[in-house]
């Protein structure tokens, strides 16, 4: 009943294998692959695994990247299914002007947060922050309602951008520090509050909209433990996240 879920993202490939498709299930292997390598996947990675009995992804890397994972994942008889956001899944409703055009990542990213509010106690306000190619900073009322959400270039985009786009930037990485004294640490510090102040400015949305009430930040991405530690607000890294929101989703379509 093992069941493989894999998140393509615009840098990476994430992939996790699952003993069943039902959160909380024990995980049984995983990886992760830079895109320009995942055409080795089959005979590589995935060559010992168990054959898993079912499969779900979500793509945001467009098509052609699509097409060759679905390519490696012909090594087994298994239908390859991808995420499509909608109007509703999992008791998330999509709040989205078209509720298509939402990137996949960020549609399974809130299934996942929802129920980690809900496996936790009663109903509450959540912001969804993922840190990886570009940041998303998502929010979701007590009902389980996507309300909208920021998208911003993550650090490497932002460092490359500067870079390209200036003379005098081309400069090692520096430290996050309240007063940066030189480039390295004015360009690093410059990021990671970009991020952090965005995430607190989508906080105090949320919180306004909600009454007041304060809501759960749950984090995750590749960079995500980058940003943590100058969050000054209550936080926690959940770096399963998008595996969790696809692992929601599939046990959700069995129960139907
Ligand atoms: N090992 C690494 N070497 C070089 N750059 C990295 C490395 N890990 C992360 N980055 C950079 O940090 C940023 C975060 O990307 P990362 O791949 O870690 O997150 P991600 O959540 O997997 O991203 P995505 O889902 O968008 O592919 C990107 O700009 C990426 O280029
Ligand atoms: C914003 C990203 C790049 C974040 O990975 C992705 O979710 C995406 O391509 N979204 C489509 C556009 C949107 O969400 O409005
Ligand atoms: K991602």
């Amino acid at each position: 009943m093992s069941f493989l879920a894999i998140d393509i993202g615009n840098t990476r490939l994430k992939w996790a294998q699952y003993a069943s498709p039902q959160p909380g299930a024990a995980v049984l292997a995983h990886g992760a692959r830079f895109l320009e390598t995942i055409d080795t996947l089959a005979e590589q990675d995935w060559r010992s695994l168990a054959v898993p009995s079912t499969m779900l992804g979500c793509v945001v890397a467009g098509e052609a990247v699509r097409r060759r994972v679905e390519e490696q994942l012909e090594l087994w008889d298994l239908t390859p299914r991808w995420v499509v956001p909608g109007n509703h899944e999992a008791g998330v409703t999509n709040g989205y002007d078209h509720p298509m055009r939402l990137g996949a990542d960020r549609w399974v990213a809130l299934i996942g947060a929802r129920g980690h509010v809900l496996a936790r106690g009663p109903a509450r306000p959540a912001l969804v922050v993922m840190v990886g190619t570009a940041v998303t900073v998502d929010a979701l009322d007590r009902d389980g309602k996507f309300l909208g959400g920021l998208i911003l270039p993550g650090h490497g985009i932002m460092l490359r951008a500067l870079e390209s786009g200036t003379a005098g930037l081309r400069v090692p990485t520096g430290e996050v520090m309240p007063f940066p004294a030189n480039t390295s640490d004015a360009l690093t510090s410059g990021g990671t509050y970009a991020i952090t102040g965005a995430i607190a400015r989508m906080r105090a949305h949320l919180a306004a909209r909600s009454g007041g009430e304060e809501p759960v930040l749950l984090m995750t991405g590749g960079a995500g433990w980058k940003v943590a530690p100058y969050l000054d607000v209550p936080h926690e890294l959940v770096e399963s996240l998008i595996f969790d929101g696809l692992l929601h989703i599939q046990s959700h379509r069995l129960a139907l």
